[in-house]
């Protein structure tokens, strides 16, 4: 069931389109992911679904209620942590949950949150003296302290390093294991891929595709692609005569061969017939970062079309 529907959404800052018919629907209990270039509408578009935003144009329903018109409604069961914690960097962690608990008719008691998110250590600590993690670990909390049956995280794991990246995906599992619907703005193939059940790939406005990551990945070129050094000449017509090739390039000694997914096998078995070894060989599959760039050529990847 869809908890989330949103339908050709517009929004313009000036001149400045944002939006141009961006529509989605998030079903309830999944990580949905909003994935595109800077400046592609992914922070608008969280916004308008958390009712911090006005669209000029199109329809937001989230659990049957609009956004904005019920906004004080929909705020006791969504939970929103932006890109911009708006914390003063004064109020110790403590402070920060007890007064978002304060918002709410049914809050999560603070001390228990500060042990879930492991903050037991800074819990006396000022907002301003955390390290990049302790914050993230703290905006998530804040996002939880409503028991909210929605999350938006707005690149929660922008500026963490791995290791901390690393955990917080396991904490957005554990959100979603609870039973929570969490959308995930993100600018990380791999943790697109290896959280969201679904993502919304948006590029200038648009969305270009919806699909689960694999679908994805599967709309775009050949799902194999070897590079090898034979040992001896090979007549290419015979790799082409092979079905499962799709297409073969020569690149000085090595031949590079994109096919279906067992090219591998039947290219190795007619060298092995030949007596041809495969020297360097390297095998790559074509990954959401490959469908990412083919699906937003519209926009260089990572460049920024304006700025804020
Ligand atoms: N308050 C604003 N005033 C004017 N223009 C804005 C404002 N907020 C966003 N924009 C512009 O609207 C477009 C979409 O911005 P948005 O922040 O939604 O994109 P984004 O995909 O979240 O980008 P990023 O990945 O860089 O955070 C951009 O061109 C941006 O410059």
């Amino acid at each position: 069931m869809a908890i989330i529907e949103v339908s050709d959404l517009t929004k313009r800052y000036g001149d400045q389109v944002a939006l141009n018919g961006v529509s989605f629907s998030v079903e309830e209990g999944e990580i949905f992911g909003i994935l595109g270039p800077n400046g592609a509408g992914k922070t608008t578009t969280v916004e308008c679904v958390s009712g911090l935003r006005t669209p000029d144009g199109g329809r937001v329903c989230v659990a049957g209620l609009d956004p904005r018109a019920d906004r004080d409604e929909l705020r006791q069961f969504l939970g929103v942590q932006l890109q911009e914690s708006g914390l003063p960097p004064k109020l110790t962690v403590r402070e920060a949950l007890r007064l978002y608990a304060s918002f709410y008719r049914d809050p999560v008691d603070p001390e228990l949150l500060i042990t879930q998110w492991g903050l037991e250590a800074k819990a006396g600590t000022r907002y301003g003296k955390l390290s990049g993690g302790q914050q993230q670990r703290l905006a998530i909390a804040l996002a939880m302290v409503g028991s909210p049956r929605i999350v938006v995280l707005d690149e929660l794991t922008t500026g963490l390093d791995p290791a901390a990246r690393r955990a917080a995906w396991d904490l957005i599992e554990r959100i979603r294991d609870a039973g929570v619907t969490v959308v995930l703005v993100t600018h990380f193939m791999e943790e697109a891929e290896r959280l969201c059940d679904r993502l919304a790939l948006i590029d200038a406005g648009r969305v270009v595709a919806v699909d689960t990551p694999a679908g994805l990945t599967a709309r775009v070129g050949t799902p194999q692609r070897m590079r090898f050094r034979p040992s001896e000449p090979v007549d290419e017509a015979l790799l082409l005569a092979l079905p499962e090739v799709t297409g073969v390039t020569r690149q000085g000694k090595h031949l590079e061969v994109n096919g279906t997914e067992n090219v591998v096998q039947a290219v190795t078995a007619l060298l092995a017939r030949r007596h041809i070894i495969a020297a360097d060989l390297r095998v790559e599959q074509t990954t959401l970062d490959d469908a990412y760039l083919a699906l937003t050529r519209s926009t260089a990847a990572g460049s920024d079309q304006a700025e804020k």
